[in-house]
This record gives C-alpha cells, structure tokens and sequence, in this order.
C-alpha cells in the first residue's frame, strides 16, 4: 500500500500546464525529495496534495484514500510545512506551545519542542512577529516535529534557517524516521548533504517528464567526467555539461566512459550535474 501518491495527475495555471499525467507512488518509511529549478512545480504539487488546489483530473491519496474523504484522524497524522510557514504571527511562543499542547494531548512532545526551543536561545515570551526568517522556520518545525506525524510533508524547509540548524533538524529527522513508520515529502533548494535522509528523489523538470528514481540507483549510475573542451559525442544523452575553459569540460549522464577522468561528485554536485545549472 503506498501511502502518499498520485495517478494521472493533471494541472495547468490557465494555460502553462504544471502536470501531464504525473503519477507517483510513496511507500511508508521513504524520505523522498521533490526537488527542481525554481518554478517547476514543487510547491503546486504539495497545495494539490493537501487539498489546497484541485487538478484537472487524475486522483491523489494519502492513506490510500482518496484526499476529499480523509477522515480527521487521518488528518491529525499528517504534518505539513508551508513553503514561508503560515504561521501564528500574533502570538508569544509560549502561547502557540500551549495550543498546540491543548489541541494534540497527549500526542505533544513536550520534550521535543522544549529541547529544540533550547537550542534556539530565545526567551518564549517573544512574539512570533519578532523573530527574525530563521527563527520563526525553528518554532514551526520545533511545533511540526513535536506533534510526532506519520507523515511530514515539509515544503522548502531550509527556507532561512543557518546551516548549524539544518544539520541539528536533519539529525532530529535521521531519528524520527529510524523505525520506518514515518513517512517524509520535502522540497529544499539545499541539496548538501540531503542524501543522509533521501530515499527517492523526484526530479521535476520545465516540459520534460520528472525523474523518479532511489538516491543510491542515481548515486550508483550518474557519472560526471572531465573531457577535452572541444568533446562531442552525439550518441550519448548528456544531461548537463560545464565548460571549464578553452581546453576542458565537464559532462554529466547516466553513462560510463572508461577512457575519461571520472569526477569525484557529493549529491549536490551529482544533482546540478543531472539538472543543469541554468
Ligand atoms: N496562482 C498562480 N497562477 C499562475 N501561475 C502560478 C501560480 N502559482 C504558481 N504559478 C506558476 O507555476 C509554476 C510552478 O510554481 P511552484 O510555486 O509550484 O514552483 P516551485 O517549484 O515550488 O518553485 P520555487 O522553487 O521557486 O519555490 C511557476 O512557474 C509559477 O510561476
């Protein structure tokens, strides 16, 4: 049963189509990325998903149900970060922790959002409205992680928060999803070192069909090589190629070129490898 996915979905912005048939399956216990240059339809797709936006056609589940019949537990279970986190901006932090702990229960993490507000260093009688980007980013995902989800939809999580934070929040996620029972669907424009987490990235592309594949089949078979300058090879489907200088070049593709300097890639040069730098 995949918990989170699509068949046949379509969307169009009047008349600039978003998605032509896309469907996606997601398994419990994946990390998966939803990743793409800016404005390929990352964020549209997690508004589809939560109902926020209704497709032309085609289903979205979660739970495997279709999402106009989610019941309210199910609902419960699902965390969701906005991209620029809709957030209570009129509150304290002490306030909006005690809703949240009125509203989940018994379900709150009292331990959790005290260790991350720890962290954070910033007296909770503030109001959300002084923090500055990257604090603010810190109460939310402090509040997402402590409701304990099955799922965590997180759109553009890195949005302001310092790379000390991202490490501390991928290291809190490393353990939420130890077990394999919970279910995680980001976007980021922060793709260092975001192969510790991903199982599966989905590679939204400009009028091309999206790249869904496991992070260690893309780790295993993208190769990138340094070549002459003047390279050519039509036969072979590069994916992107960066001219160095006059005399060399780098070219990036799910092939292998025993003759030619294999580069040394991180996922982030790999992932720029298979998008394309503009
Ligand atoms: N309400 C809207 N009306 C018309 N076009 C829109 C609307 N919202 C988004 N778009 C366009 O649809 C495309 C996809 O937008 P979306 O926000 O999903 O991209 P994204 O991949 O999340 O981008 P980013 O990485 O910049 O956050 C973009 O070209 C955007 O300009």
């Amino acid at each position: 049963m995949s918990i989170i996915g699509c068949r046949n979905l379509n969307f169009s912005y009047k008349n600039r189509s978003i998605y032509n048939n896309f469907s996606l399956e997601i398994n419990r216990g994946e990390v998966v990325g939803l990743l793409g240059k800016n404005g390929v339809g990352k964020s549209t797709f997690l508004n589809l998903l939560t109902g926020n936006l209704t497709p032309k056609s085609g289903e979205i589940f979660i739970f495997d149900t279709d999402i106009k019949h989610l019941s309210n537990d199910q609902k419960s279970k699902i965390g969701i970060l906005y991209e620029g986190f809709v957030c209570y901006d009129y509150l304290k932090i002490s306030q909006i922790h005690n809703l949240y702990r009125y509203f989940y229960q018994e379900k709150f993490k009292d331990d959790i959002f005290l260790d991350f507000l720890d962290k954070l260093k910033v007296d909770l009688k503030r109001y959300i409205n002084t923090l500055s980007c990257g604090q603010k980013s810190q109460v939310v995902l402090a509040l997402l992680l402590s409701i304990n989800p099955e799922i965590l939809i997180l759109d553009d999580y890195s949005l302001g928060i310092d790379a000390g934070y991202r490490s501390l929040f991928l290291e809190y996620l490393k353990n939420y999803i130890k077990d394999k029972t919970k279910t995680i669907l980001l976007t980021t424009h922060i793709v260092s070192n975001l192969d510790e987490i991903l199982t599966k990235m989905v590679v939204l592309q400009n009028d091309k069909k999206p790249i869904i594949m496991d992070v260690k089949d893309f780790q295993q078979n993208f190769n990138g090589y340094l070549v002459d300058g003047d390279f050519r090879d039509e036969n072979l489907n590069i994916t992107s190629m960066l001219q160095i200088n006059k005399n060399e070049k780098k070219i990036y593709g799910f092939f292998e070129l025993n003759d030619k300097q294999k580069i040394k890639m991180d996922f982030e040069e790999a992932f720029l490898g298979l998008i394309g730098r503009y």
